[in-house]
């Protein structure tokens, strides 16, 4: 896997701004897309003072608006804006983009209207390119300081997945590959579900043992989902579903616990950063009823976001479910 490699990452947020420093390190030609010029001057002076405020980068990412100057001769292609606009996204690629460039999924989430994985929109929009995914605990701020991250990237094709992950691999970035693109995907896209939730028990002040209890259950509910979808259990107990559950689940770095946070806090939404599992829940809660899933938590996070049922109503609701057997 040694030579010259060339990845374009598209999206000039807080991850593709950390994803392109990481590949950067990793010894890759690197260039970014953003669609506003301001982020693009901004990377290219070494700041992105809007989405990762109060970090300097190095030079070295090559940052355009220019799609097409973006993805010519490119290796392979870094997906990184918010899971609600990969259609759009990828579709502004179609015609555009040589065939078997491989996509790698950054994005984590589910397609609201539709209920589709994001490689499952890739494949329909991009049938020609192979899609694989990036996924696991790793802060946007963490990988662009250089911190120790390790992450798993995930492609059908177990040879792609793992000549990505050799590819991607530095000092600083360890990742590991699977051929369990589907159980990868929904770990990524659920724990941010989990993560809102455990930020709404932390911000009513429920705490710390329901909040432990809250991401247990949680963890249940994925592999429930998982299942559901043909997810391999031990891909949901790896970096893309535990480890990134223990990660978003405790820490008030992560958008989704803090918007859970201020959810519970009884604080105004409105303009928050972020938050994928906001879209998530509510097409994950209807993916539950529709295929008769046991999964109260994510239920109760998408009725409570609806304005259903208060975070009191949902606890009350959560404790006097049926007792049964942990197992089942
Ligand atoms: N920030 C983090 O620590 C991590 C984020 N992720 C995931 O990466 C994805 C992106 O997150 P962030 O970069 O953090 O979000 P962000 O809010 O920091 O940045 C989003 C970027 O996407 C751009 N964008 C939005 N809509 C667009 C469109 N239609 N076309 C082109 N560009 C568009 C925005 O201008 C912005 O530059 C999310 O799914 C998130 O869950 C995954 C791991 C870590
Ligand atoms: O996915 C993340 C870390 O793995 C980032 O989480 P937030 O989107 O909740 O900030």
């Amino acid at each position: 896997m040694s030579g010259h490699y060339t990845v374009t990452v598209l999206g000039g947020g807080a991850w593709g701004t950390a994803l392109a420093l990481a590949m950067l390190r990793s010894g890759h030609a690197v260039r970014l897309w953003a669609r506003d010029d301001e982020s693009v001057a901004a990377i290219s002076r070494g700041e992105n003072p809007r989405y990762l405020p109060g970090i300097a980068f190095e030079a070295g990412i090559d940052a355009t608006s220019d799609l097409d100057a973006a993805i010519r001769d490119t290796d392979c292609v870094l997906v990184v804006t918010p899971a609600q606009t990969l259609r759009s996204v990828l579709t502004g690629l179609k015609g555009r983009l040589a065939p078997e460039v491989p996509l790698v999924l950054c994005a984590k989430g589910i397609e609201r209207d539709t209920g589709r994985l994001l490689s499952d929109i890739a494949t329909e929009i991009l049938p020609d390119n192979p899609a694989a995914a990036l996924s696991g605990p790793s802060f946007a701020t963490d990988v662009a300081r250089g911190l120790p991250t390790a992450v798993v990237v995930a492609a059908r094709d177990e040879a792609l997945a793992a000549a990505l992950a050799i590819r991607f691999s530095g000092t600083t970035l360890r990742c590991y590959s699977s051929d369990d693109l589907t159980g990868v995907e929904l770990g990524g896209a659920l724990k941010n579900v989990f993560a809102i939730a455990a930020g709404a028990v932390s911000g009513a002040g429920l705490g710390a043992s329901a909040q432990a209890a809250l991401v247990t259950r949680g963890f249940v509910e994925l592999r429930r989902v998982g299942a559901a979808f043909g997810a391999r259990a031990e891909t949901l107990m790896g970096l893309s579903g535990l480890g990134d559950l223990m990660l978003t689940c405790s820490s008030t770095q992560s958008r989704n616990f803090a918007y859970g946070m201020a959810l519970g806090r009884h604080e105004d939404l409105a303009d928050r950063p972020l938050a994928e599992g906001v879209a998530t829940s509510g097409i994950a809660a209807r993916i539950a009823r529709e295929r008769d899933l046991d999964a109260p938590i994510i239920k109760a996070v998408a009725a409570i976001l609806d304005g259903a049922i208060t975070i009191n109503e949902a606890v009350t609701g959560l404790m006097s479910r049926p007792l049964k057997a942990e197992a089942d």
